[in-house]
């Protein structure tokens, strides 16, 4: 898996890169900009757009200058560079950029205060005024630049990050940003871009590789990670041969309630899908006749049984979906509780845990919480920012020794060291309802067939939004069914 760095540590990758590849600094910002422009191509291939550059005193600027001049260089033929001359100081690798420009007689305005920002007409503006040196949120006429440039409506593209936006910490409500369209990120995506705050400033983003040392980014101590196509390859084991139902596993699955008696059947339908050997729903006698008509693989387990003697055979149980969480439901989940085998909780067992967090105490160390953010909130606090939220999803999955599935567009899975592995598949198609109880029918699935807690979470989140994914392709939307139907096809492509 791909180690996410913070800026210090980009740094140190940066200055790593330099003394051990002998490169210099400025031949490393030269790597950034050509891999800039390979992407900035796919984006803009109409090489007569008129395109805005503009650039601070800094690296970013430095990028930026290195970049006009690439552009012009693979046919672009009208660059406009715009130097944002707001501080005294500018970087050596941005002195030996301008100088590279001016000696080619490459037009250049100065904007020495904001004010001086020219009626851009420029269709495209690619955004290299500050970048990942940010150190205090914009004011002054950095402010007034942005503001001035957000308001013309352009398409924006910046260059590794967005002016004024934060790589990490907590993103204050009273920020501004400038917003791009797109970000050309260099070599791993700042920790921000994964929250839903970031909207404010970037569409979304894309990471291009510079040449930046992979061994030592690699070895650095970072607490989050991504999860990516290939490090599933060597995780999911292929069907054995002369393997049998029994080898992989026996999920039980307790769920349902009158008027939700789908959530349960959508849960027990993925746990199926995604191979467990043996799927049982324990719901109300009267879902019954849905359960076999609609699931006949499923058994049923009388929520009466959900006692010892009945439960021991189970290699993994889920519960929460559609649950409720009247008297009745509460006791059941008490009891599950008390059976100290690890759990997989969803819905409305963390909405009840919530309500009661002395239960939190009673769970058994390896379960599984899969929270969207209201549950989070719900049972942990209110939280200011997805930054100090992820911070108490770490903290509590330590003390709990639990797995935590933070759910949002980007889901955050937290193992029981509290280290962060992000996911990056799926997609707004699958903003409906349903979805997360199929996740945790995932969850159940892989957890039945023997993964350990964290690799049955990462394996069900990266499963749940590549199915999204390849039938995004064809569709707008897609319904939790739609996607139960898929996860076997895209496991198998997992697989290979
Ligand atoms: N070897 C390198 O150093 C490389 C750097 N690269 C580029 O370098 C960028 C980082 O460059 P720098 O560290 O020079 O910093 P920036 O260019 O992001 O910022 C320049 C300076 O602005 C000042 N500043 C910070 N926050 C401010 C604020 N709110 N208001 C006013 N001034 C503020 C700081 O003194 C900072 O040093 C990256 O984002 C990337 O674009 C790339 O070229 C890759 C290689
Ligand atoms: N825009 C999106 N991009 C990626 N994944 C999404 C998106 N919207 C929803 N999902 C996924 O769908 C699931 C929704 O879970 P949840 O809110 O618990 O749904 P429900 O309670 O309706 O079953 C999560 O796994 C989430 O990551």
């Amino acid at each position: 898996m791909k180690n996410l760095l913070n800026q210090k540590q980009m740094r140190s990758a940066d200055a790593f890169t330099i003394k051990n590849k002998e490169i210099l600094s400025v031949d490393l910002m030269e790597s950034a900009s050509r891999a800039f422009v390979k992407a900035f191509l796919q984006e803009v291939p109409e090489k007569a757009t008129s395109i805005a550059i503009l650039c601070g005193k800094g690296n970013n600027g430095g990028d930026g200058l290195a970049i006009a001049r690439i552009l012009k260089d693979s046919g672009y033929s009208g660059v406009s560079v715009y130097l944002v001359n707001f501080s005294a100081k500018e970087t050596e690798e941005y002195t030996i950029n301008l100088k590279r420009l001016e000696d080619l007689w490459f037009p250049l305005t100065a904007v020495n205060t904001a004010a001086d920002l020219p009626d851009l007409k420029e269709k495209v503006i690619i955004d290299a005024i500050l970048g990942s040196g940010l150190n205090a949120v914009l004011e002054g006429p950095y402010l007034q630049l942005v503001e001035s440039v957000n308001a013309l409506n352009r398409q924006v593209i910046a260059v590794d990050v967005p002016t004024g936006f934060p790589a990490e910490g907590p993103l204050k409500k009273e920020g501004v940003y400038l917003k791009a369209d797109l970000v050309i990120c260099f070599q791993r995506p700042k920790i921000n871009f994964f929250f839903p705050e970031s909207v404010q400033a970037l569409k979304r983003f894309t990471v291009v590789p510079i040449g930046l040392d992979e061994e030592f980014i690699q070895n650095c101590d970072s607490p989050y990670r991504l999860i990516e196509g290939p490090d599933l390859t060597g995780l999911v084991k292929p069907r054995a041969p002369f393997s049998h139902k029994g080898t992989y596993g026996h999920a039980l699955i307790v769920a349902g309630q009158q008027q939700t008696m789908g959530a349960a059947l959508l849960s027990a339908h993925a746990c199926l899908h995604a191979g467990a050997g043996l799927t049982t729903l324990s719901i109300p006698e009267s879902g019954l006749t849905a359960l076999n008509t609609r699931l006949p693989e499923v058994m049923y387990l009388d929520r009466a049984d959900l006692i010892p003697e009945k439960t021991n055979k189970f290699s993994a149980i889920a519960a929460g979906p559609g649950l409720g969480t009247a008297e009745g439901s509460i006791a059941i989940l008490q009891g599950l509780l008390k059976l100290k085998v690890p759990l997989i909780l969803d819905a409305d067992a963390l909405n009840m845990m919530g309500d009661k967090p002395e239960l939190l105490k009673q769970l058994s160390s390896g379960s599984v919480l899969t929270p969207h953010m209201k549950e989070f909130d719900h049972l942990f606090g209110d939280h200011d920012s997805w930054w100090e939220r992820l911070e108490t999803a770490r903290e509590k999955a330590l003390e709990l020794g639990c797995v935590i599935v933070l759910k949002n567009q980007y889901t955050f899975i937290i193992d029981l060291t509290g280290k962060v592995t992000v996911n990056t598949t799926g997609n707004a198609g699958m903003a409906q309802g349903g979805m997360g109880d199929v996740l945790t029918g995932l969850i159940a699935s892989f957890a039945a067939q023997g993964y350990t807690a964290n690799e049955a979470a990462c394996i069900a989140c990266y499963l749940h939004g590549k199915a999204g994914d390849e039938l995004a392709e064809t569709q707008v939307s897609i319904s939790a069914s739609d996607l139960t139907g898929r996860v076997s096809k895209t496991l198998k492509g997992l697989i290979k």
